[in-house]
């Protein structure tokens, strides 16, 4: 199912930050009409040309599709006025971290079907990863498409580690490649050269295991050449499971946080 976007309007997208407008980015690359979407924003300034971009909701139909790109924190102040104006013609999708189905709901009555989405910033190029759980809506799938790798999750509950693994992991990645250059600027390396290295290493090795067919794993013993130096390092990140204990650890406390801020916004 291809989204239909001459349909699906109005579309309303409340708030347009740093991940509503990486959605929004791949949204237009990808050939949807500027003047198929209405940006609700404090500034007012358009993100892109051509987008409706207004300080408060626009008079006129009920929005069939609601994008809410808003902090947790700012749902309460954002909430009452859009409630009022949402009816059962509307699909609320809400990127909202840490506020579950039920909390929307409750805020969002009348609305006729609710999902939540945890994308990622790669999303800009149509490469992300997009988590959806709540209603079953086609519609959604398809307008999700384009972004990159859409999942259903069945069990809201594990959202909380769905978005600290999609959701959160660039922000991982990033870490990992700026570690790598780091380390290979501290053991002597120019850190320009060191920084444009690691960057171009990470893209093609996740390229590479992304279209393989092969598990990581595997790859990483192609890389190892029996007798040679990788071995050595993969000892190190393996030894006592260090780097699968880090990522562990690391995948707990961010999802802690997502049941943290559940609680907290409910
Ligand atoms: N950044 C990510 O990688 C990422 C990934 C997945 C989900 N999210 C979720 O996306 C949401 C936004 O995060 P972000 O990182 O884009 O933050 P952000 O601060 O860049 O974006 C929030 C936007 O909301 C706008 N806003 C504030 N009050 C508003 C109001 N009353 N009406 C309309 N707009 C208003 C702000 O101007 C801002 O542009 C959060 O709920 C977060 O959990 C973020
Ligand atoms: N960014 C949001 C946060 O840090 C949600 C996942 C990615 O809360």
């Amino acid at each position: 199912m291809v989204f239909d976007w001459a349909s699906e309007r109005p579309f309303w997208m409340i708030g347009c930050g740093n991940m509503a407008g990486a959605m929004l980015t791949r949204w237009l690359a990808a050939g949807a009409p500027a003047n198929g979407i209405t940006v609700i924003r404090p500034s007012g300034v358009a993100p892109a040309a051509g987008v409706q971009t207004l300080t408060a909701l626009p008079e006129g139909p009920v929005p069939r599709l609601v994008l809410l790109g808003i902090k947790p924190q700012q749902l309460d102040a954002v909430a009452p006025a859009l409630a009022a104006r949402i009816g059962p013609e509307t699909v609320l999708v809400s990127i909202l971290a840490g506020t579950g189905c039920a909390s929307l709901r409750a805020r969002f009555p009348a609305a006729g079907a609710i999902v939540r989405a945890m994308p990622n910033t790669p999303v800009a190029l149509g490469r992300g990863v997009v988590a959806l759980t709540g209603d079953r809506v086609d519609a959604v799938t398809a307008l999700m498409r384009p972004l990159g790798l859409v999942e259903w999750i069945d069990d809201e509950e594990d959202f909380h580690l769905v978005a600290a693994l999609a959701g959160s992991g660039p922000a991982f990645v990033f870490r990992m490649i700026d570690a790598l250059a780091a380390g290979a600027a501290d053991l002597g390396l120019a850190p320009d050269q060191a920084a444009r290295l690691a960057l171009h290493m990470v893209e093609g090795a996740g390229a590479l295991a992304a279209g393989a067919g092969e598990s990581p794993a595997r790859l990483a013993d192609r890389v190892a050449s029996p007798g040679g130096m990788t071995r050595k390092g993969l000892d190190v990140l393996d030894a006592d499971q260090a780097l699968a204990r880090l990522m562990r650890a690391t995948l707990d406390a961010t999802a802690a946080r997502g049941r943290e801020m559940a609680a907290a916004f409910r």
